[in-house]
């Protein structure tokens, strides 16, 4: 789907700086120990670069997600949205899920419209959701209902909602995860579609391979060490060769795909010469 560029009313990508951050729970009763989820979490991410977090079931990718946008505080270290740090949720950050969460009784225009910041002019506003719905390839489906458009198109819409605020980084939180497989390969490249039309900075958890690899500049896995303490920690930063849109196909991205597998601990070498099973690991 190729996009026609879009006025930008939004603010310019801001870099995320994650220093130190660790993240321990309560137990759920006395008697029961602290969790230590995350520890000692360094990660800097340029102004407009893509991320993908990929690791294990349970590791703490989602926590570490909810600690950019503010929605979670870190047990201890911060985190930095541009110069200044995170100290709840933080309006320059938008975020989507799997589900796409909208108002089943609105119609689809109005879920887009009420991602806009607080105070933003009707006319100006109006305008602003028409181009987002033209972006994610919406304008001919302003005036349904959630039930009445398809996962796909529910998808699209959390997106333009996402990014109607004018963030300066996108967390998306596994965002495919519940859509078919074609649909998923289409919405990839909408995603890369709408970073070149708008390029926030995009923190992007998956349990793809394959999607990380497509989209991010780098991919980073996390987990626990073994022989470490517990908590999740950076296991592995890669930095995926090549410029967007790259070819699925790409031998360097095969060999990329065995490292990430095999850091997840799966058997690498089935996995590769086995493309179906290769997907969608958790
Ligand atoms: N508010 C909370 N209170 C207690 N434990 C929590 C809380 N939030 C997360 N956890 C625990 O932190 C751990 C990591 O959860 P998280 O959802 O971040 O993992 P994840 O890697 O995103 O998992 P998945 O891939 O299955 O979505 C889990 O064991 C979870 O139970």
């Amino acid at each position: 789907m190729s996009i026609t560029s879009t006025v930008r009313e939004r603010a310019a990508p801001l870099a995320v700086s994650v220093r130190g951050v660790g993240r321990s729970f309560a137990g759920a009763t006395r008697h029961e120990p602290e969790r230590v989820v995350l520890r000692g979490i360094d990660l800097e991410v340029a102004a407009g670069e893509i991320v993908a977090l990929i690791g294990p079931s349970g590791c703490g990718k989602s926590t570490l997600l909810r600690e950019v946008s503010g929605l979670d505080a870190p047990t201890v270290g911060t985190v930095s949205i541009g110069a200044r740090p995170v100290t709840g949720i933080d309006l320059r950050c938008a975020v989507a899920f799997q589900e796409p969460r909208l108002l089943p009784w609105r119609t689809i225009e109005k879920n887009v419209s009420l991602g806009l910041p607080r105070g933003t002019d009707s006319v100006a506003g109006a305008r602003r959701v028409a181009e987002l719905l033209k972006l994610v390839g919406l304008s001919e489906s302003t005036a349904l209902r959630p039930r009445q458009v398809s996962g796909g198109m529910a998808q699209r819409v959390s997106l333009a909602r996402a990014l109607s605020r004018g963030p300066g980084v996108l967390v998306l939180d596994e965002p495919f995860g519940a859509l078919d497989a074609l649909t998923r390969l289409r919405m990839q490249d909408l995603l890369l579609d709408v970073h070149s039309a708008e390029p926030a900075t995009i923190l992007l958890v998956t349990h793809d391979v394959d999607e990380a690899l497509y989209l991010a500049d780098r991919v980073v896995l996390l987990g626990q060490d073994p022989d470490g303490p517990s908590g999740s920690s950076i296991r592995r930063i890669i930095r995926v060769p090549g410029s967007r849109p790259r070819d699925r196909g790409d031998a360097d991205l095969a060999h990329l795909r065995a490292e990430l597998l095999d850091g997840l601990g799966v058997n690498s070498h089935h996995q590769t010469t086995t493309a179906s099973t290769a997907r969608d690991f958790r």
